[in-house]
C-alpha cells in the first residue's frame, strides 16, 4: 500500500499510534504533546488526534512536520520502506504478494575486479559533454573499468546487484547473469514519496542534476520482457505515491510507459512529455530545474478506457441545448412529439396475451418503413417469415385482402427498407444480436423489433436471462444509435378489464428498468363484451359504449421526456390498422396506381 494511504489509515487510529510510538508523551486536548522525535516528555512536538488534521504533526523547535508515516520515519530513524512495514504490522495488514527475499538464487553478483574509481577523462566526459552535476556522479556511484564507464545497479544500501558498462562512443554491455534491477536506487532520498523513471542511466542522472530523484530502467524502452525487472524491485516501489514516467518520446518509450504503469499501478503513474528528446537533452539545452519540474508536474494520467473527465464532453454537452427531441414517429398524429422511438433507446411493448401487441407493432413498422423511409429489421419469432410478411400486407395495403399484384408491388417497395431474421433453434438470443449487429453495419438498419421476448430461447420463468438479454439489446442500441423495440408479455391478474400497469410486465423488475420506454397495449375487452351481448339479444349498443376506443396505448415509462400519457386507438379489422379517431377509415400506406398495376402484371 502507498505511504500516503497508509498514513491515512494510521490517522484513523492516531492516539493508538502515538501511545506506541511516543509513549512518554501525553494527551492535551486534541493533541499528543512530547518533547521531540527522540520521544522525551515535553511540549515542542504536537500530533493532532482528531478533526480534519487528524494524524498531522509538527515540531515547533525544529520546524519538521508531516503525516504519521513521516513521524514513524522520524522517530524510528528509518526510511520510507521500513516506516511502511512498521505501519502494516501496526495495522495488521497482511500482504499476500509473494516476496523475493534476499538476492534470489541463480543470479550472479557483478565482479568489481579492475574497478578503481572514476577516471578523469570519464568524469570530464560526464560533466562537460553530458552536463551531469559532479555531486550526482557521486550519488549514483559511477566509476570506471579501463576504457568503460561503469554504472552500478545498486540496492538502496549501495550493495551492487548489477552493472552496465559504456564507452563514451556508446558501446554498451551488462554484467552477465545479474538480477534484473533498476539503476539509481541510492539516489532516491529515504523520505521521498515520488520518483521518476527514465529510459537510460544518463537521463536519470540528468534529472538528479536538476534535483529530481530518478532511477532508470535497465533494458531500455519496449514492453513485456523488457520491463520484467519491475517484479524484482516491486517491494521497493510499493510506498511511492507518485511515479513519473519520463521516457523517450518514441514508440518504444510509449510501450514502456504502458507496461510500467500496468505493473506499477495505473493510478499512481504519470506520463511526462519533455520538450526535448530526453532528460539529458533538456539538461544540455539549458532548461532550468523549474522548467523541467513544471513539465513533470504536468504529466498525464494513463486512465483506463471508459473513464473520462466530464470536461472532455464540453462540446457535446453544449450541443445538447440545441438538440431537438427526435426519433421514429408512430402512425398517429396525436402521439407525435409525445411518444417517440428514439435512436439509442430501447422500448418495451407489453400486453396481456391477445391484446394486440403484434398488430400494433406491425402497424408501427409498416408506417416507419413506408411513410418515414426507416430501415427496419424484425425478429418475428411467432410466425413463419412468409406468414408474418403476409400479415404485414394489411396495414401496408390498407386492406387485409389486397390483390396479388398489389402484394407484389408492396414487396418491391419494401426492398431496402425491411429485413427479417430467422435466428435458428439454438442460442437464439446470441444469434439475434449477431444478426442485428450485421444488419446495422451492412444495411444501416435504424429500427429493430423483437416479437417477442419469450420466444428468444429463454425458459418462461428465466427472468434473469431475459433481463440480461434486454440489457445487451440496450447496450447495442446505445452503442449503434438504433432503436430496439421489444414485445413482452404481461401477467393477466384477476381479469383483463383494465390495463395491468408496469409491474405486470413479466420479469418487470429487471426488464422495465433496462428499457427507456415502456408502453402497454390494452384491448377494451369490456366494450367487446357489451357489443357481443347487444348483438346476441339484438339490443341497441349504448351510445357511451359505441364511442369508446378499442385499444389503449398507455405509456408507463419514458425516460427521455417523462411523459406518461394514454392514447386511445380504434382497431380496423379490415386492414389491421389502428385509427386515431372513431369513424376514420383505413388507407393504404403504399400507393398503387393503375400504371403500377400494369407494370406489375406485365
Ligand atoms: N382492439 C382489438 N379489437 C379486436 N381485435 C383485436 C384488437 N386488438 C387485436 N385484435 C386481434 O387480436 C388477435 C391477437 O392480436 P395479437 O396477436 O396482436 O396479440 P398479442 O398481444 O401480440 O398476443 P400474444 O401475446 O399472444 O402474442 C389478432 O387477431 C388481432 O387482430
Amino acid at each position: 500500500m502507498r505511504a500516503t494511504e497508509l498514513a491515512r489509515r494510521l490517522a484513523e487510529r492516531a492516539e493508538d499510534v502515538v501511545r506506541v510510538l511516543l509513549p512518554a508523551g501525553r494527551r492535551e486536548g486534541h493533541e499528543w504533546r512530547v518533547g521531540s522525535t527522540a520521544g522525551e516528555p515535553g511540549q515542542s512536538l504536537g500530533v493532532r488526534l482528531s478533526g480534519e488534521k487528524n494524524g498531522t504533526w509538527a515540531d515547533f523547535s525544529t520546524g519538521e512536520s508531516g503525516d504519521l508515516i513521516g513521524l514513524v520515519q522520524a522517530v524510528n530513524r528509518c526510511g520510507l520502506h521500513d516506516a511502511c512495514t512498521w505501519a502494516n504490522d501496526f495495522l495488521g495488514i497482511r500482504d499476500d504478494r509473494p516476496r523475493v527475499l534476499g538476492p534470489p538464487k541463480g543470479y550472479a553478483v557483478p565482479s568489481r575486479d579492475g574497478i578503481n574509481g572514476l577516471s578523469a577523462p570519464h568524469r570530464d566526459w560526464l560533466v562537460s559533454v553530458r552536463g551531469i552535476n559532479p555531486g550526482t556522479i557521486e550519488v549514483y556511484g559511477v566509476t570506471s573499468k579501463g576504457a568503460a564507464i561503469v554504472f552500478p545497479y545498486m540496492a538502496p544500501d549501495g550493495e551492487w546487484v548489477g552493472a552496465k558498462f559504456r564507452k563514451p562512443d556508446k558501446t554498451m554491455w551488462q554484467a552477465k547473469d545479474c538480477r534484473p534491477w533498476p539503476f539509481g536506487m541510492p539516489a532516491v532520498p529515504p523520505g521521498t514519496r515520488r520518483v521518476a523513471i527514465t529510459e537510460g542511466e544518463l537521463d536519470a542522472m540528468a534529472l538528479h542534476s536538476f534535483g529530481i530523484p530518478a532511477i532508470s530502467v535497465p533494458m531500455g524502452g519496449g514492453d513485456k520482457r523488457k520491463q520484467v525487472w519491475v517484479d524484482q524491485a516491486f517491494e521497493w516501489f510499493e510506498p511511492f505515491d507518485r511515479i513519473d514516467l519520463v521516457l523517450d518520446a518514441d514508440n518504444e518509450g510509449e510501450k514502456a510507459a504502458r507496461e510500467l504503469a500496468k505493473r506499477l499501478g495505473l493510478a499512481r503513474c504519470f506520463v511526462v512529455v519533455l520538450p526535448h528528446k530526453d532528460a539529458n537533452a533538456c539538461l544540455l539545452a539549458g532548461m532550468t530545474a523549474e522548467q523541467v519540474l513544471a513539465c513533470i508536474d504536468a504529466g498525464g494520467t494513463l486512465d483506463p478506457e471508459g473513464l473520462h473527465a466530464v470536461g472532455e464532453f464540453s462540446r457535446e454537452v453544449i450541443a445538447e441545448a440545441d438538440r431537438i427531441d427526435d426519433g421514429i414517429r408512430l402512425p398517429w398524429l396525436k402521439t407525435h412529439n409525445l411518444l417517440l422511438l428514439r435512436p439509442g433507446e430501447t422500448s418495451i411493448w407489453a400486453g396481456i396475451n391477445g391484446h394486440g401487441k403484434t398488430v400494433v407493432v406491425n402497424h408501427i413498422i409498416a408506417h416507419a418503413a413506408i411513410v418515414q423511409g426507416v430501415r427496419c429489421c424484425v425478429a418475428s419469432l411467432e410466425y413463419r417469415i412468409a406468414l408474418w410478411a403476409f400479415r404485414m400486407m394489411g396495414p401496408l395495403a390498407g386492406t387485409i385482402t389486397p390483390t396479388k399484384q398489389f402484394m407484389a408491388h408492396i414487396m418491391e417497395r419494401l426492398e431496402g427498407l425491411l429485413w427479417v431474421i430467422e435466428p435458428g433453434i439454438t442460442a437464439k438470443a446470441e444469434r439475434i444480436l449477431e444478426l442485428f449487429a450485421y444488419a446495422r453495419a451492412r444495411y444501416g438498419v435504424e429500427l429493430f423489433v423483437i416479437d417477442n421476448l419469450t420466444k428468444c430461447g429463454f425458459a418462461d420463468d428465466d427472468y434473469p436471462g431475459q433481463k440480461a438479454f434486454v440489457e445487451k439489446l440496450s447496450d447495442f442500441a446505445r452503442a449503434t444509435g438504433v432503436h430496439v423495440a421489444v414485445v413482452a408479455h404481461m401477467r393477466k391478474g384477476d381479469n383483463e378489464d383494465h390495463p395491468a400497469g408496469k409491474f405486470a410486465v413479466k420479469g418487470s423488475g429487471g426488464i422495465t428498468d433496462m428499457a427507456d420506454t415502456v408502453v402497454e397495449v390494452w384491448r377494451n375487452k369490456p366494450r367487446e363484451r357489451v357489443l357481443a351481448q347487444c348483438e346476441s339479444d339484438s339490443s341497441p349498443v349504448p351510445p357511451e359504449v359505441a364511442v369508446q376506443f378499442t385499444t389503449l396505448l398507455s405509456v408507463l415509462k419514458q425516460r427521455a421526456n417523462g411523459i406518461e400519457r394514454q392514447f386511445a386507438l380504434w382497431f380496423d379489422r379490415t386492414s389491421g390498422q389502428f385509427m386515431e379517431s372513431r369513424g376514420q377509415h383505413a388507407r393504404p400506406l403504399v400507393d398503387f396506381s393503375t400504371t403500377d398495376r400494369e407494370e406489375v402484371s406485365s
